[in-house]
């Protein structure tokens, strides 16, 4: 039987080096939004149209994930729309949903606080969009969050989405000003490969958000790892080298967050009094494979197939590196492999690009004798971390069970 008093004692935090460890959750609202002044400017020269009766019809917000798209664009909008009665502004995260319907629905939820049955189909639901808008202000900004998790599904193509939001028929006819601005990773055209009718809609405009370097990590994190730490918890040098890995390796003030709260709790669990080198040095290393093994997940089948076949060479139960294509190609040709993974070498040629693209692999050139110059594929990450994918790749895909099995 559990002693719970012992429990809750030995697990109260007695030493801790944190006095309001919230404050470095990458969730909770900053006091200030830092270093992103040119960006601050662009957006809001851009509200400030209206008082030339213009705004852009889309505005694409791009950059890495962490760089503060969502808190800056959400920042000056909000602060804009309460100096001005014209204007209103919405926000929507569709990260969630799954198909157009359902990102259409969760606008018209913005909107109206109601949501429609599937019955109504995608019409329907702009038309309630439309319905709702009328009774808007005259200005109307929609800002549309993690944007590139909108695909192809079976009933609607993204561009059918695009075209009826921007250009409407409900809309046109009750001469709505709405501006659609686009929060993403990439440069929306690339993802979504939209038709040449919808994009000659959307404007070129675009506010775009760089990795941060050390400087700017600096700005946003001292106010808060001071406020978030017992005083001098957080040696100066150990804060540069943090800071400087960060920015080196990430530019992303989440992780950065993230980064300084762990070190917090290894410097605790260790009973430190103060946050050292190492403490980073193993979140650093923790923070890089949790990342890691995300892209691996959200890896296309046959890219991650690709990777079991760099990874999959083992020598005195070592993993070999670096191996060539026509290794990779030999692996996935396996006896007791299925058929799908049977790919052709030129296919895999093409993945291997898409991998280097993605930063997963790197690839040169060796001189190999009369084997004339061959390819060499290596991971840029710790190989071992593709092996440790696989059992939770493999739940979502029924193919993978058989590598799986093979491995064990
Ligand atoms: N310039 C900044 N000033 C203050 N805090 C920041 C700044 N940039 C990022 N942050 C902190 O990092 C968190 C993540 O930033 P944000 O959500 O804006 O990034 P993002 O670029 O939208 O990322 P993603 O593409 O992953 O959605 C914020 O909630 C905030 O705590």
């Amino acid at each position: 039987m559990t002693d719970y008093d012992d429990l809750f004692t030995e697990t109260a935090p007695d030493d801790s080096l944190f006095t309001a460890k919230g404050v470095l959750d990458p969730l909770a609202d900053p006091e200030e939004v830092r270093a992103r002044e040119s960006q601050e400017r662009e957006l809001a020269t851009h509200l400030n149209g209206i008082h030339d009766e213009y705004l852009p019809p889309t505005v694409s917000i791009h950059g890495p994930p962490g760089t503060g798209k969502t808190i800056t664009t959400r920042r000056v909008c909000r602060e804009f729309a309460a100096r001005t009665e014209s204007i209103a502004v919405e926000y929507v995260n569709l990260k969630e949903c799954r198909t157009l319907f359902s990102a259409a629905n969760e606008i018209y939820y913005e909107l109206s606080g109601e949501k429609k049955g599937a019955y109504a189909g995608l019409d329907g639901v702009f038309e309630g969009i439309w319905n709702a808008l009328e009774e808007y202000p005259e200005w109307t900004v929609l800002l549309l969050d993690e944007i590139d998790h909108i695909q192809q599904d079976t009933n609607y193509d993204p561009s059918d989405f695009f075209y009826r939001l921007l250009r409407g028929e409900g809309k046109l006819a009750r001469g709505i000003n709405l501006s659609v601005w686009l929060l993403s990773n990439e440069l929306l055209e690339v993802d979504l490969r939209l038709d040449s009718r919808v994009e000659s809609t959307m404007s070129d405009e675009t506010v775009f958000f760089p990795p941060y370097g050390e400087e700017e990590l600096v700005a946003i994190l001292e106010p808060r790892v001071e406020r978030a730490f017992r005083d001098g918890a957080v040696p100066e040098d150990a804060f540069e080298y943090g800071i400087r890995e960060a920015a080196r390796r990430w530019g992303d003030a989440r992780k950065a967050l993230t980064l300084f709260r762990q070190a917090g709790e290894t410097a605790s669990e260790r009973g430190l009094d103060e946050v050292t080198k190492d403490c980073l040095e193993v979140n650093l290393e923790t923070t890089d494979r949790d990342t890691t093994m995300e892209t691996l997940l959200d890896l296309p089948f046959n890219h991650f197939l690709v990777l079991t076949g760099i990874t999959g060479w083992k020598r005195g139960g070592e993993i070999r590196q670096p191996v060539t294509t026509a290794k990779v190609h030999e692996f996935l040709h396996q006896d007791e492999y299925p058929e799908e993974f049977s790919l052709s070498e030129r296919t895999i040629r093409t993945l291997l690009t898409d991998l280097e693209t993605m930063g997963l692999i790197e690839t040169w050139i060796e001189s190999k004798g009369r084997e004339g110059r061959q390819k060499q594929i290596e991971t840029t990450f710790e190989p071992q971390w593709v092996q440790d994918a696989m059992t939770d790749y493999a739940t979502e895909s029924t193919y993978l069970k058989a590598i799986v099995a093979n491995e064990e």
